[in-house]
Formats: structure tokens, C-alpha cells, sequence
């Protein structure tokens, strides 16, 4: 474990970070953060949560001055949600240097970004169509850029922005420094590198799996038609602080959302057919608690950082390995604990093994939960809502009330009367969702993965190497860790000509 204090940085730098609440680094800290303020070209790999953005964004914000006054960093993200949240990280940690940052993305008003952008920001963050909009109306220059970060690289690949990207570098002056940054890197991320990057650095932490360690993975058999049940079961018995809910298609996933809105739960949707307004909204108000489930599709699967996730439910198996270890990455961050639970239909169980053999974590198979333990974990619930308002005194209004009706009535039959009225019953109501075609093991590219054998060790195998010794992929033991707030959001981009053929909630381009 490093201090920041060790690396050299500027002491406005430093007050930043311990504003935030960090005080060590985390290993892709420690690792990376030396390397970048030497100016050396990098890929860096670690486990999901584990502070991957401020790697980057600390030397990023130590290498500018405030007076310069020209866009002379770029960083680019595959979503608009995850746009915005590093430009948070970025603006927190840059504000007492008077760095200046700007999120460009999709579905914003370019108005009222070309009005922003006259503010001279020395930083930009954004998604790469976006970004391509400005360059040619002329509203953003990359000349004199000299740094470029590529965070979820692979991710960007996939959703087909190779080509944008391509564009969009070749405006930047070879003489730059350029970072690429994810959980997972699968093959052809060695392209991008090799094409994007000079004699880079690889940087990883990744112990023996590639899935955050402090993430309880489970499994349950069940059928398409019994999903819906056992989700509901699941949340009742385990009532997460927060949970998202990972469906495949926007349909499925405007579907749940309403379902589970029948049932009672407080959840709501976010994929990419939605406004930008709506985006906004529905993580806003998952943020602050006002609604505890968050449905959606892959839109919300990378970089997604928003603390007291407790929960992650795929409720329909990814196709993709790197898109499982990036989902359950959702939470199990910054030190704190999750839990991530797969629902896999029949036909799909090899698949999951697939997925087990290439995260290199067994994930345990647990049998649906019974009715018996769903009605129970709602009672838990509600004993410790009462339990919490005793211990804050917050009922003191009731207590007369209170004292009337113990006169006439026996406790027990009183208490558990209003333990009935705040669990709520089930509400009947019968739901039918459209069932989705079980995932088919693809062929993937022949890549050492597709066999399940061993990684040969060279960089194509990246996702599965890694360190080995082990443990040291997170953020270590003993070392406190603060939670932000910030907003976290992120963005469907274009999703066109993907390499895996996976069928994704094809977002739409809409930037
Ligand atoms: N040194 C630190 N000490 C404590 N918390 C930290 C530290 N560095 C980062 N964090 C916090 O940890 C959380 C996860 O960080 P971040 O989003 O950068 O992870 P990541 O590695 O990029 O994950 P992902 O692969 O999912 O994108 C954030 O809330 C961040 O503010
Ligand atoms: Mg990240």
C-alpha cells in the first residue's frame, strides 16, 4: 500500500485526494500513477471498483497547468453515464489546481456544450460520437492535445466506435501520451493498442480470477417462466440496500421494470432508447435511494459507480464472460462487500460453465428460494425498520396511541398486526413476460479462451493472467475506504458490426 503523499504530487493535488476520502492508494494506484507522471504510454487491467479511474486522473490533472488555456486532454468512455462520472472524479480532483473539465456526450444539448466549451476546459471527457460532432463543426480541436486516456476500451471497440476512434486520434499529435484502461481485456484490445499506443507499459493487478474478490457469485437454475418469481423471491428474501437488475434487451428490460413497479418494488428501467432527460432521471433518483432497483441493460454494465449497490441479479445470463465480470462489478467496490446473482435457464448451464472457466471463479449453485424465505426476509425487513425507529426515538407521537391500545389489546396480536400493515402483502398480480431465446454458446474468435484451456501468457490472454499471487488485486486489507457521491451515468452508444455478434440492447446512436 502507497501513500498518495509518496508519488510527488502537488499539494493541491494531494488536499483533492484526502477531500475525497482516500487515503492510500490502491494497487492499480500505486502501479500506475509513477508510470503516467513519467509520461510512458500504458494498458492498465484490474478488477472492477478498484479505483482504476483516479489512476488515471491524477496524473492526468498533475501534468496540467491551470493557465494553459487549450483542450490538452482527452478521455474517452463508451457511455454517456460513465462520461459524466469521470468527469466528476475529474473536476473533484482537479478543483483545487483550477483544472478545467468538461463531459461532451450524446443527447445533450451541443448548444449548450459549444457554450461550455468557450470556457477554455483543458480537460474533455466523452463519447466518442459526440466527440466527432465537435471536431467537425469546429468546436473542439485536438492539436494541441498531448495526453489521451481510452477508458473501457474493449468496451468501445465492441460497440463499434473503432472507426470514430480512429478519427478521432489522428488529430492528436503523435507526441502524446496515451493510456487504455479496463477490467477485462480480451483479444482485440491487442489492436487497438498496437495501433493506438507506443511501446506500452502493461500494468496489471489481477490476481487469480479477474471478478472482484469480495463478490459472493451464485447461480439458480430456473426456467424462462419462472424467472420473474424467483427475482421477486430473491429481493425479498435478500432486501439489498441496491440492487440493478441486468436484462438483455430493452424490451425485457422495459418489461421487468413495470412488472416489478406492480408488484410494489420501487424500480425503474434505464437502456439507450431512453431520453437523455429520462437517463438523468432514473440515475438520479437511484443515487439517492429514491428508488432501490435499477433495471437495465448492458448500457449500465461498465464503469457504473454508484455506492450502496448491494446486489447484482442477471436476470438474463450475459453472452459475454467479460460482460458477466463487469456486471457483478457493479458491486463489490472500493473495498465493500456485494452480491451477484445469475439466472441460467436449462440450455444455458454451458454456458455458464464457459463463464466460470474464463473468470476462473467457480459461482455456486443455490436452489430458488422458497416462498418460506421470501415471506421471512420481508418479516426481517420489517423488524428492523421497527427496531431502528425504537433506537432513534422516532415514534414518540405513536406512544400515547400506543398505551390506549395495550390497554384493550394483547401486544403480541398488536405488534404483529402492524408488522402486517408495513411488510404489505404480495399484491396479486399476475405477470407475463415475453420470454427472451436462451443464450447459445457462440463461436468466439479462436482465441485460447473459446477451449477453456489454459491461458498461454501472452497478452491475448490478458482477461485470465495476470500477477498470481494473488490478493493483490483489490484495494488490500485494512485500509479505509470512503464512499463518494457524485452521479454516475453512462451512456449507450452506437453499437454497429460487433465482434461478438452479441445481441445487446443495440443502443441507439444518438449523440
Ligand atoms: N485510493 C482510494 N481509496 C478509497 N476509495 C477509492 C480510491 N480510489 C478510488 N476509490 C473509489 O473507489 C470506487 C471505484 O473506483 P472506480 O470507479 O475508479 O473503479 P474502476 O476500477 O474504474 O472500476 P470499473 O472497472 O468498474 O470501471 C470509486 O467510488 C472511487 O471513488
Ligand atoms: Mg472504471
Amino acid at each position: 500500500m502507497k501513500n498518495f503523499q509518496e508519488f510527488g504530487l502537488e499539494p493541491k493535488v494531494l488536499k483533492a485526494i484526502t477531500e475525497m476520502g482516500f487515503e492510500e492508494a490502491t494497487p492499480i494506484q500505486a502501479k500506475t500513477i509513477p508510470l503516467a507522471m513519467q509520461g510512458l504510454d500504458l494498458i492498465g487491467q484490474a478488477q472492477t471498483g478498484t479505483g482504476k479511474t483516479a489512476a488515471f486522473s491524477v496524473p492526468l490533472i498533475h501534468k496540467i497547468q491551470p493557465s494553459e488555456d487549450k483542450i490538452v486532454a482527452l478521455v474517452m468512455c463508451p457511455t454517456r453515464e460513465l462520461a459524466i462520472q469521470v468527469a466528476e472524479e475529474i473536476e473533484k480532483l482537479g478543483r483545487f489546481k483550477g483544472i478545467r473539465s468538461l463531459p461532451i456526450y450524446g443527447g445533450q444539448d451541443i448548444v449548450k456544450q459549444i457554450r461550455a466549451l468557450k470556457k477554455r476546459p483543458q480537460i474533455i471527457i466523452g463519447t466518442p460520437g459526440r466527440l466527432l460532432d465537435h471536431i467537425n463543426r469546429k468546436t473542439i480541436k485536438l492539436e494541441d492535445v498531448r495526453t489521451v486516456v481510452l477508458d473501457e476500451a474493449d468496451e468501445m471497440l465492441d460497440m463499434g466506435f473503432m472507426d470514430d476512434i480512429q478519427s478521432i486520434l489522428s488529430l492528436v499529435p503523435d507526441e502524446r501520451h496515451t493510456m487504455l484502461f479496463s477490467a477485462t481485456m480480451p483479444p482485440n484490445i491487442q489492436k487497438l493498442a498496437q495501433q493506438f499506443l507506443n511501446n506500452p507499459q502493461h500494468v496489471s493487478v489481477i490476481p487469480k480470477q479477474v471478478s472482484a474478490p469480495l463478490i459472493q457469485q451464485s447461480y439458480i437454475e430456473v426456467h424462462e417462466k419462472q424467472k420473474f418469481e424467483a427475482l421477486c423471491r430473491l429481493i425479498d428474501m435478500e432486501a439489498p440496500d441496491l440492487a440493478i437488475i441486468f436484462g438483455r434487451t430493452k424490451r425485457r428490460v422495459d418489461e421487468l421494470s413495470e412488472a416489478l413497479q406492480k408488484r410494489g418494488y420501487s424500480a425503474e428501467g434505464l437502456h439507450g432508447d431512453l431520453s437523455q432527460n429520462q437517463r438523468d432521471t432514473v440515475m438520479r433518483k437511484f443515487r439517492d435511494g429514491s428508488i432501490d432497483v435499477l433495471v437495465a441493460t448492458d448500457v449500465a454494465a461498465r464503469g457504473l459507480d454508484v455506492s450502496g449497490v448491494s446486489h447484482v441479479v442477471n436476470f438474463d445470463l450475459p453472452q459475454d464472460p467479460e460482460s458477466y465480470v463487469h456486471r457483478i462489478g457493479r458491486t463489490g467496490r472500493a473495498g465493500k462487500e456485494g452480491t451477484a446473482w445469475t439466472f441460467v435457464t436449462p440450455r444455458e448451464i454451458d454456458h455458464l460453465h464457459f463463464i466460470e472457466r474464463v473468470t476462473r471463479h467457480r459461482i455456486a449453485r443455490k436452489p430458488l428460494p422458497s416462498l418460506a424465505e421470501a415471506i421471512e426476509g420481508k418479516q426481517r425487513l420489517t423488524a428492523e425498520r421497527l427496531i431502528e425507529i425504537i433506537n432513534n426515538d422516532g415514534a414518540q407521537q405513536y406512544k400515547g396511541v400506543a398505551i390506549q391500545l395495550l390497554e384493550q389489546y394483547d401486544s403480541v396480536n398488536l405488534l404483529a398486526a402492524a408488522m402486517k400493515l408495513i411488510t404489505g402483502e404480495a399484491r396479486e398480480v399476475s405477470i407475463e413476460l415475453t420470454p427472451e431465446e436462451p443464450i447459445r454458446a457462440k463461436k468466439r474468435r479462436p482465441d485460447v479462451r473459446s477451449s477453456g484451456r489454459r491461458p498461454s501468457g501472452n497478452f491475448k490472454s490478458n482477461f485470465r493472467r495476470g500477477d498470481r499471487q494473488g490478493g493483490g488485486g483489490g484495494y488490500g486489507g485494512g485500509s479505509r475506504y470512503s464512499r463518494r457521491d457524485g452521479d454516475n451515468r453512462r451512456d449507450g452508444g452506437s453499437r454497429s458490426g460487433n465482434s461478438y455478434g452479441r445481441d445487446r440492447d443495440s443502443y441507439t446512436r444518438n449523440h
